[in-house]
Protein backbone atom coordinates (compact mmCIF):
# COMPACT_ATOMS: atom_id res chain seq x y z
CA UNK A 1 0.00 0.00 0.00
CA UNK A 2 0.85 3.64 -0.87
CA UNK A 3 1.18 6.01 1.91
CA UNK A 4 2.11 9.62 2.49
CA UNK A 5 4.22 10.86 4.86
CA UNK A 6 4.04 14.79 6.26
CA UNK A 7 6.76 15.78 7.96
CA UNK A 8 7.25 19.21 10.49
CA UNK A 9 10.10 20.72 11.40
CA UNK A 10 9.20 22.22 14.71
CA UNK A 11 10.74 22.62 18.32
CA UNK A 12 10.67 20.47 21.59
CA UNK A 13 7.80 22.26 23.05
CA UNK A 14 5.61 21.86 20.03
CA UNK A 15 5.86 18.40 19.33
CA UNK A 16 2.96 17.25 21.30
CA UNK A 17 0.36 19.88 19.60
CA UNK A 18 2.04 19.34 16.05
CA UNK A 19 1.28 15.24 16.52
CA UNK A 20 -2.19 16.48 17.84
CA UNK A 21 -2.46 18.67 14.08
CA UNK A 22 -1.22 15.87 12.07
CA UNK A 23 -3.65 12.71 13.95
CA UNK A 24 -6.46 15.04 13.65
CA UNK A 25 -6.04 15.27 10.04
CA UNK A 26 -6.10 11.79 10.08
CA UNK A 27 -3.15 10.21 10.44
CA UNK A 28 -2.70 6.50 11.17
CA UNK A 29 0.20 6.91 13.21
CA UNK A 30 3.26 9.66 14.13
CA UNK A 31 6.81 9.43 14.32
CA UNK A 32 8.31 11.86 16.34
CA UNK A 33 12.65 12.64 16.40
CA UNK A 34 12.86 14.72 19.15
CA UNK A 35 16.50 15.84 19.83
CA UNK A 36 15.64 16.51 23.22
CA UNK A 37 14.73 12.75 23.70
CA UNK A 38 18.23 11.57 22.90
CA UNK A 39 19.99 14.58 25.40
CA UNK A 40 17.82 13.16 28.06
CA UNK A 41 19.26 9.43 27.31
CA UNK A 42 22.89 10.69 27.17
CA UNK A 43 22.38 11.91 30.49
CA UNK A 44 21.37 8.80 31.90
CA UNK A 45 24.39 6.87 32.87
CA UNK A 46 22.21 3.38 33.33
CA UNK A 47 21.55 4.10 29.82
CA UNK A 48 22.74 0.98 27.93
CA UNK A 49 21.74 2.70 24.52
CA UNK A 50 24.72 3.53 22.41
CA UNK A 51 23.42 6.69 20.78
CA UNK A 52 25.63 6.81 17.57
CA UNK A 53 24.21 3.82 16.72
CA UNK A 54 20.81 5.44 16.20
CA UNK A 55 20.27 8.25 13.89
CA UNK A 56 18.87 10.74 15.05
CA UNK A 57 17.98 14.81 15.57
CA UNK A 58 20.42 16.91 17.12
CA UNK A 59 19.08 20.18 16.96
CA UNK A 60 15.09 20.51 17.19
CA UNK A 61 12.60 18.21 16.33
CA UNK A 62 10.90 16.07 13.41
CA UNK A 63 6.96 15.04 13.49
CA UNK A 64 6.25 12.58 10.68
CA UNK A 65 2.68 11.40 9.87
CA UNK A 66 1.66 8.74 8.03
CA UNK A 67 -1.76 9.32 5.85
CA UNK A 68 -3.31 6.08 3.80
CA UNK A 69 -4.15 6.29 0.06
CA UNK A 70 -7.89 7.04 1.04
CA UNK A 71 -6.34 10.60 2.20
CA UNK A 72 -6.31 13.00 -0.05
CA UNK A 73 -3.07 15.36 1.10
CA UNK A 74 -3.04 18.03 -1.30
CA UNK A 75 -6.25 19.26 0.63
CA UNK A 76 -5.35 18.85 4.13
CA UNK A 77 -1.69 20.57 3.69
CA UNK A 78 -3.24 23.62 3.89
CA UNK A 79 -4.97 23.20 6.95
CA UNK A 80 -1.98 21.58 8.78
CA UNK A 81 0.51 24.55 7.66
CA UNK A 82 -2.20 27.18 9.24
CA UNK A 83 -2.59 25.00 12.35
CA UNK A 84 0.85 24.68 13.43
CA UNK A 85 1.85 28.36 12.61
CA UNK A 86 -1.14 29.25 15.17
CA UNK A 87 0.35 27.89 17.78
CA UNK A 88 2.34 30.66 18.33
CA UNK A 89 -0.82 32.12 19.44
CA UNK A 90 -1.01 29.35 21.94
CA UNK A 91 2.66 30.09 23.32
CA UNK A 92 4.05 27.36 21.60
CA UNK A 93 7.19 27.85 19.34
CA UNK A 94 6.79 25.91 16.21
CA UNK A 95 9.71 27.52 14.56
CA UNK A 96 10.77 26.87 11.55
CA UNK A 97 7.61 24.66 10.89
CA UNK A 98 8.64 23.43 7.75
CA UNK A 99 5.89 20.99 6.08
CA UNK A 100 6.88 18.81 3.31
CA UNK A 101 5.41 15.52 2.11
CA UNK A 102 6.97 12.37 0.56
CA UNK A 103 5.33 9.19 -0.54
CA UNK A 104 6.37 5.88 1.22
CA UNK A 105 5.57 2.56 0.23
CA UNK A 106 5.03 0.47 3.07
CA UNK A 107 4.14 0.21 6.54
CA UNK A 108 7.70 -0.03 8.07
CA UNK A 109 6.78 3.51 9.62
CA UNK A 110 4.55 1.61 12.11
CA UNK A 111 6.81 -0.12 14.10
CA UNK A 112 10.21 2.18 13.09
CA UNK A 113 9.78 4.32 16.40
CA UNK A 114 9.49 1.26 19.03
CA UNK A 115 12.97 0.91 19.15
CA UNK A 116 13.76 4.56 20.32
CA UNK A 117 11.05 3.59 23.18
CA UNK A 118 12.90 2.60 26.17
CA UNK A 119 11.41 1.93 30.10
CA UNK A 120 11.86 5.05 32.12
CA UNK A 121 11.98 5.77 36.05
CA UNK A 122 9.55 9.18 36.51
CA UNK A 123 9.86 9.07 40.19
CA UNK A 124 11.10 7.05 42.75
CA UNK A 125 7.59 4.60 42.56
CA UNK A 126 6.77 4.96 39.05
CA UNK A 127 8.46 3.56 36.24
CA UNK A 128 6.84 3.92 32.16
CA UNK A 129 7.85 1.11 30.11
CA UNK A 130 6.62 -0.36 26.21
CA UNK A 131 4.47 -2.50 26.82
CA UNK A 132 6.60 -4.76 24.44
CA UNK A 133 10.09 -4.92 26.69
CA UNK A 134 10.44 -7.71 29.68
CA UNK A 135 11.35 -4.85 32.30
CA UNK A 136 11.88 -6.08 36.05
CA UNK A 137 11.62 -3.25 39.05
CA UNK A 138 15.27 -2.39 40.04
CA UNK A 139 13.32 -1.89 43.97
CA UNK A 140 10.43 -2.65 46.28
CA UNK A 141 7.15 -0.78 45.93
CA UNK A 142 8.62 -0.17 42.30
CA UNK A 143 5.44 0.57 39.95
CA UNK A 144 5.11 -0.37 36.08
CA UNK A 145 3.13 1.01 34.01
CA UNK A 146 3.05 -0.36 31.09
CA UNK A 147 2.21 1.67 27.84
CA UNK A 148 1.43 1.00 24.29
CA UNK A 149 1.47 4.56 23.16
CA UNK A 150 -0.51 3.26 19.96
CA UNK A 151 -1.86 6.94 18.15
CA UNK A 152 -2.57 8.50 21.30
CA UNK A 153 -0.29 11.26 23.34
CA UNK A 154 1.98 9.48 24.74
CA UNK A 155 4.47 7.48 25.52
CA UNK A 156 4.45 8.79 29.32
CA UNK A 157 8.17 10.74 29.36
CA UNK A 158 6.83 14.20 28.29
CA UNK A 159 7.76 16.81 31.03
CA UNK A 160 3.96 17.49 31.52
CA UNK A 161 3.38 14.20 31.78
CA UNK A 162 6.10 13.74 34.52
CA UNK A 163 5.29 16.55 36.18
CA UNK A 164 1.54 15.49 36.22
CA UNK A 165 3.08 12.00 37.96
CA UNK A 166 5.26 13.53 40.71
CA UNK A 167 1.82 15.76 41.81
CA UNK A 168 0.05 12.54 41.86
CA UNK A 169 2.87 11.05 43.88
CA UNK A 170 2.39 13.91 46.03
CA UNK A 171 -1.43 14.78 46.54
CA UNK A 172 -2.79 10.84 46.56
CA UNK A 173 -3.00 9.18 50.49
CA UNK A 174 -5.06 5.80 49.10
CA UNK A 175 -8.91 5.67 48.98
CA UNK A 176 -9.82 8.72 46.93
CA UNK A 177 -12.39 9.46 43.70
CA UNK A 178 -10.66 10.98 40.82
CA UNK A 179 -11.53 12.51 37.62
CA UNK A 180 -8.60 11.95 34.53
CA UNK A 181 -9.46 14.98 31.85
CA UNK A 182 -7.38 14.68 29.15
CA UNK A 183 -6.37 10.58 29.63
CA UNK A 184 -4.61 10.00 26.22
CA UNK A 185 -3.03 7.07 26.92
CA UNK A 186 -4.20 6.98 30.35
CA UNK A 187 -1.40 6.71 31.93
CA UNK A 188 -2.03 9.46 34.86
CA UNK A 189 -5.48 7.10 35.96
CA UNK A 190 -3.04 4.02 36.07
CA UNK A 191 -0.53 5.59 37.92
CA UNK A 192 -3.13 7.03 40.05
CA UNK A 193 -4.71 3.30 41.02
CA UNK A 194 -0.73 2.40 41.46
CA UNK A 195 -0.92 5.13 44.47
CA UNK A 196 -4.18 4.18 45.64
CA UNK A 197 -6.69 6.17 44.23
CA UNK A 198 -9.84 4.02 43.92
CA UNK A 199 -12.85 5.38 41.79
CA UNK A 200 -11.76 6.64 38.71
CA UNK A 201 -13.16 7.93 35.12
CA UNK A 202 -11.17 8.91 32.51
CA UNK A 203 -12.53 11.61 30.08
CA UNK A 204 -10.95 12.82 26.79
CA UNK A 205 -12.80 14.12 23.74
CA UNK A 206 -10.93 12.43 20.70
CA UNK A 207 -11.83 8.89 20.38
CA UNK A 208 -8.87 7.82 19.61
CA UNK A 209 -7.43 8.49 23.09
CA UNK A 210 -10.12 6.91 24.72
CA UNK A 211 -9.83 3.66 22.55
CA UNK A 212 -6.02 3.71 23.38
CA UNK A 213 -6.66 4.54 27.25
CA UNK A 214 -9.05 1.39 27.11
CA UNK A 215 -6.08 -0.79 25.68
CA UNK A 216 -3.51 0.75 28.20
CA UNK A 217 -6.00 0.03 31.22
CA UNK A 218 -6.48 -3.38 30.20
CA UNK A 219 -2.63 -3.78 30.24
CA UNK A 220 -2.37 -2.82 33.92
CA UNK A 221 -4.77 -5.06 35.76
CA UNK A 222 -4.85 -2.63 38.31
CA UNK A 223 -6.30 -0.22 36.50
CA UNK A 224 -8.95 -2.84 35.19
CA UNK A 225 -12.20 -1.01 36.63
CA UNK A 226 -11.22 2.62 35.60
CA UNK A 227 -13.74 4.21 33.16
CA UNK A 228 -12.45 5.70 30.10
CA UNK A 229 -15.25 7.43 28.14
CA UNK A 230 -15.27 10.73 25.71
CA UNK A 231 -16.03 14.37 27.20
CA UNK A 232 -15.79 17.44 26.27
CA UNK A 233 -13.35 18.64 30.01
CA UNK A 234 -16.22 18.22 32.92
CA UNK A 235 -19.22 19.62 30.81
CA UNK A 236 -22.17 17.87 31.82
CA UNK A 237 -19.97 16.31 34.98
CA UNK A 238 -21.96 17.21 38.64
CA UNK A 239 -20.97 14.31 40.34
CA UNK A 240 -17.76 15.69 43.03
CA UNK A 241 -14.68 13.35 43.46
CA UNK A 242 -11.79 14.25 45.90
CA UNK A 243 -9.36 14.68 43.00
CA UNK A 244 -9.28 16.22 39.63
CA UNK A 245 -5.98 15.71 37.20
CA UNK A 246 -5.55 17.15 33.92
CA UNK A 247 -2.95 17.71 31.55
CA UNK A 248 -3.83 19.82 28.86
CA UNK A 249 -2.46 23.37 27.08
CA UNK A 250 -3.13 26.16 29.42
CA UNK A 251 -6.01 27.31 26.94
CA UNK A 252 -8.26 24.60 27.88
CA UNK A 253 -7.46 24.41 31.55
CA UNK A 254 -8.86 27.97 31.51
CA UNK A 255 -12.35 26.83 30.72
CA UNK A 256 -12.12 23.57 33.04
CA UNK A 257 -11.42 25.65 36.40
CA UNK A 258 -15.10 26.24 37.15
CA UNK A 259 -15.95 22.81 36.39
CA UNK A 260 -13.24 21.68 38.91
CA UNK A 261 -14.56 23.57 41.42
CA UNK A 262 -17.91 22.67 41.11
CA UNK A 263 -17.02 19.01 41.08
CA UNK A 264 -14.56 18.88 44.23
CA UNK A 265 -15.53 19.44 47.69
CA UNK A 266 -13.52 21.26 50.25
CA UNK A 267 -10.29 20.17 50.95
CA UNK A 268 -10.32 18.63 47.21
CA UNK A 269 -7.43 18.53 44.83
CA UNK A 270 -7.11 19.62 41.38
CA UNK A 271 -3.86 19.04 39.68
CA UNK A 272 -2.89 20.93 36.50
CA UNK A 273 -0.09 20.42 34.14
CA UNK A 274 0.71 21.48 30.38
CA UNK A 275 0.98 25.06 31.18
CA UNK A 276 3.76 26.34 29.20
CA UNK A 277 6.19 28.88 31.40
CA UNK A 278 4.33 31.80 29.70
CA UNK A 279 1.23 30.55 30.97
CA UNK A 280 1.74 29.99 34.71
CA UNK A 281 0.43 33.83 35.61
CA UNK A 282 -2.44 33.73 33.86
CA UNK A 283 -3.58 30.56 35.02
CA UNK A 284 -2.70 30.30 38.65
CA UNK A 285 -4.67 33.95 38.53
CA UNK A 286 -7.77 32.01 37.04
CA UNK A 287 -7.30 29.39 39.49
CA UNK A 288 -7.03 31.90 42.50
CA UNK A 289 -9.66 34.37 41.02
CA UNK A 290 -12.28 31.29 41.03
CA UNK A 291 -11.11 30.58 45.25
CA UNK A 292 -8.99 27.79 44.69
CA UNK A 293 -5.58 27.36 46.92
CA UNK A 294 -2.25 26.84 45.48
CA UNK A 295 -0.53 24.88 47.30
CA UNK A 296 2.77 23.94 44.49
CA UNK A 297 4.05 24.95 41.65
CA UNK A 298 6.24 22.06 39.75
CA UNK A 299 8.39 23.06 36.94
CA UNK A 300 10.25 21.05 34.45
CA UNK A 301 11.96 22.86 30.94
CA UNK A 302 9.51 25.31 30.14
CA UNK A 303 6.61 23.53 31.51
CA UNK A 304 4.79 24.00 34.58
CA UNK A 305 2.69 21.88 37.10
CA UNK A 306 0.13 23.38 39.35
CA UNK A 307 -1.52 21.90 42.58
CA UNK A 308 -4.13 23.67 44.16
CA UNK A 309 -7.26 22.70 46.56
CA UNK A 310 -10.20 24.06 46.89
CA UNK A 311 -10.29 25.61 51.01
CA UNK A 312 -11.29 24.15 54.09
CA UNK A 313 -12.20 25.71 57.15
CA UNK A 314 -8.70 25.75 58.56
CA UNK A 315 -7.29 27.81 55.64
C1 LIG B 1 -1.19 16.54 26.70
S1 LIG B 1 -2.28 15.20 26.45
C2 LIG B 1 -2.22 14.40 28.06
C3 LIG B 1 -2.34 12.91 28.01
C4 LIG B 1 -2.08 12.20 29.35
N1 LIG B 1 -3.06 12.59 30.34
C5 LIG B 1 -0.69 12.49 29.86
O1 LIG B 1 -0.56 13.17 30.89
O2 LIG B 1 0.28 12.03 29.22
C6 LIG B 1 -3.83 16.05 26.46
C7 LIG B 1 -5.03 15.21 26.13
O3 LIG B 1 -6.18 16.03 26.34
C8 LIG B 1 -7.13 15.74 25.33
N2 LIG B 1 -8.01 16.91 25.21
C9 LIG B 1 -7.77 18.07 24.56
N3 LIG B 1 -8.82 18.90 24.69
C10 LIG B 1 -9.76 18.25 25.45
C11 LIG B 1 -11.07 18.57 25.94
N4 LIG B 1 -11.62 19.75 25.66
N5 LIG B 1 -11.72 17.65 26.69
C12 LIG B 1 -11.15 16.45 26.96
N6 LIG B 1 -9.93 16.09 26.53
C13 LIG B 1 -9.24 16.97 25.78
C14 LIG B 1 -6.29 15.43 24.09
O4 LIG B 1 -7.03 14.63 23.18
C15 LIG B 1 -5.10 14.69 24.70
O5 LIG B 1 -5.32 13.29 24.71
Amino acid sequence: MQWTEVSVITTNEAVEAVSNILQEAGASGVKIDDAADYQHLQARPDEILDLTDIPHRTTGAEVSAYYPETVFVPEILPTIRQRVQDLAKFGLDPAPAEVTTQAVADESWATAWQKYYHPVRITRYLTVTPSWEAYQPVQKNEHVIRLDPGMAFGTGTHPTTQLSLTALEMVVRGGESMYDVGTGSGVLSIAAKYLGVDRITAFDLDEVAVRSAKTNLALNPVAADVVAKPNNLLTGIHEPVDLIVANILAEIILPLIPQAWENLPAGGHFLTSGIIADKLDEVVAAQQKQGFIIDNVLQMKDWRGVIAHKPTEDD
